[in-house]
């Protein structure tokens, strides 16, 4: 398991792009035939990929900073297949997930294993945090998710959020989690930006060329600071960070919360002329 240790609010104003890098950024998760996991510290969010292969499934470790037995024990996991359709299964139960269906694994799940069954890998994404009480484990197809229709083409930030795990479609402890695809010619994720106090995010990034980049824009709003990122790179939002994006290309991210409430809406916009 790595450790991500993210610079304070005081700190990250003076780093160089490759240490804020180091300290927001989670790079290199998604490798053939590996399970890697990453304890943050927003929110002791636990950051995680799986591309299992064909006939060699992976399965979720616990590990000693966890203090448990199985990794569920005090903790709940949201997974979504960012590869070829793959399966989970948790306590014996097959969950097929297609591409970008997600799956949320209660608290007292004791075993959670990732197959792909055809040769091309599913590519399972995870996010995890403590949770106080067992709930149950949904599957959790796109026509499940809230949709809510975003931007417009000449803001070029016209975009879908896929709530998948929010409550009235998932009862969950403390996570949030969907997805957010731009439209073709759309760049801009989350402008106006907005923080919250009340809850850290982690974006992951996906679902563009190689060789194109989304600058994710972080930092206090006085004192924004941006990463060109390589798709399937994840960045952690401390509560005290902006957490907003433009892409050379049109893109796609998964976003997670945790922290005090689970209310989507309740961001504290900012207007872009009150960035520094
Ligand atoms: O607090 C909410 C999160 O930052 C994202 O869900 C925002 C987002 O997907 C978007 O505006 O494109
Ligand atoms: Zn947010």
């Amino acid at each position: 398991m790595n450790f991500l240790q993210t610079a304070d609010s005081v700190r990250y104003q003076r780093m160089t792009s490759a240490e804020l890098r180091e300290n927001f950024c989670m790079e290199g998760m998604f490798r053939a035939g590996e399970l890697n996991l990453t304890y943050t510290d927003v929110d002791r969010a636990l950051v995680g990929a799986a591309v299992p292969l064909k006939h060699q499934p992976l399965s979720l470790p616990t590990h000693k900073e966890l203090a448990s037995d199985y990794f569920c024990e005090r903790r709940e996991v949201g997974v979504v297949n960012l590869g070829e359709s793959g399966r989970v299964e948790v306590d014996g139960k097959s969950y097929v997930l297609a591409p970008l269906e997600f799956l949320y694994i209660s608290r007292g799940s004791r075993t959670v294993n990732f197959f792909s069954d055809g040769d091309t890998p599913a590519e399972f994404y995870l996010v995890s945090y403590p949770a106080h009480r067992e709930t149950e484990t949904v599957h959790v197809t796109m026509d499940k998710a809230n949709t809510v229709e975003l931007g417009s083409i000449e803001g070029s930030n016209e975009r879908v959020i896929y709530q998948a795990i929010c409550p009235g479609v998932v009862d969950s402890c403390q996570l949030v989690m969907g997805v957010t695809r731009l439209s073709k010619g759309s760049v801009w994720n989350t402008k106006p930006p907005h923080t919250h106090r009340r809850r850290t995010e982690v974006y992951l990034y996906f679902d563009f060329p190689e060789d194109e980049r989304v600058f994710h824009f972080m930092g206090q709003p006085h004192e924004t600071r941006s990463l060109p990122l390589a798709p399937k790179t994840a960045i952690a939002s401390p509560y005290w960070s902006i957490h907003s994006g433009a892409g050379s290309c049109n893109y796609s991210f998964v976003w997670a919360m945790g922290g005090e409430n689970q209310q989507f809406d309740d961001m504290d916009h900012l207007s872009l002329g009150d960035l520094g």
